[in-house]
């Protein structure tokens, strides 16, 4: 089985907390997530400075675009993002948008099926546009009310799409293995290791966990 990658959700409010987060899990982690919430407090400097820090890391922006896709995206493709992500319910406009200003980044495009009804169709017609990534989440609020994405991670996986699957909603060191062998690509890992009390700790049992899914 291929081994998936390892996505950091760095979901600090803080520009040097995330920095500094950043350097811990660093080792352990294949791309590293600015969440919305950060994106939003701290701006393109943060994608500029992580970009500069780690020049040979995948780097996640996680704008959750919901319109003008080429217009909000382009920005921070040019900053050095490899991958932003849209809303699965902003309709295929602003996911083609997006996909637009990737492509004149040579970068790639997450689409989020956060609260998409049908992610079935919406993957499909995703993909089909030239979308390379489908982002499985149970988001933060969605998760206090005890939902998952496990469910959700089949049916995208059971598609069978020429696409990656990443998938994102409390996932800790005892749903690794079902994680993976669930088929997803991309494993997102925020509070688990952020709210550890050791981070780099944390992020190096995810990483023999998911090393050992996938063997
Ligand atoms: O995307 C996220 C959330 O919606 C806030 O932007 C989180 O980064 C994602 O859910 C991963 O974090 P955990 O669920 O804490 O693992």
């Amino acid at each position: 089985m291929a081994r998936p990658l390892i996505q950091m959700a760095l979901d600090s409010l803080d520009f040097d907390q995330t920095v500094a987060l950043a350097d811990k899990v660093a080792p352990y982690v294949d791309i590293f997530e600015i969440g919305t919430p950060c994106i939003k407090y701290n701006g393109i400097n943060l994608v500029k400075e992580l970009r500069n820090r780690y020049p040979d890391k995948l780097l996640l922006v996680d704008l959750k675009t919901m319109d003008a896709g080429e217009y909000e995206a382009g920005a921070f493709y040019a900053a050095g993002a490899d991958i932003c992500t849209v809303l699965g319910v902003s309709g295929l406009a602003t996911i083609g948008g997006v996909i637009k200003a990737a492509k004149k980044h040579a970068a790639e495009v997450q689409v989020d099926l956060i609260n998409v009804p049908n992610k079935a169709e919406c993957a499909r017609e995703s993909a089909k546009l030239g979308a390379q990534i489908m982002g499985v989440h149970t988001g933060l609020d969605a998760q206090a009310a005890g939902q998952t994405p496990f469910g959700d991670l089949n049916e995208v996986t059971s598609l069978g799409l020429n696409v990656r699957v990443s998938v994102a909603g409390g996932i800790k060191p005892a749903t690794i293995d079902q994680t993976v062998k669930a088929g997803a690509n991309i494993i997102v890992v925020g509070a688990a290791i952020y709210g550890a009390p050791c981070p780099a700790t944390a992020a190096r049992e995810i990483r023999e966990l998911v090393d050992a899914a996938a063997a």
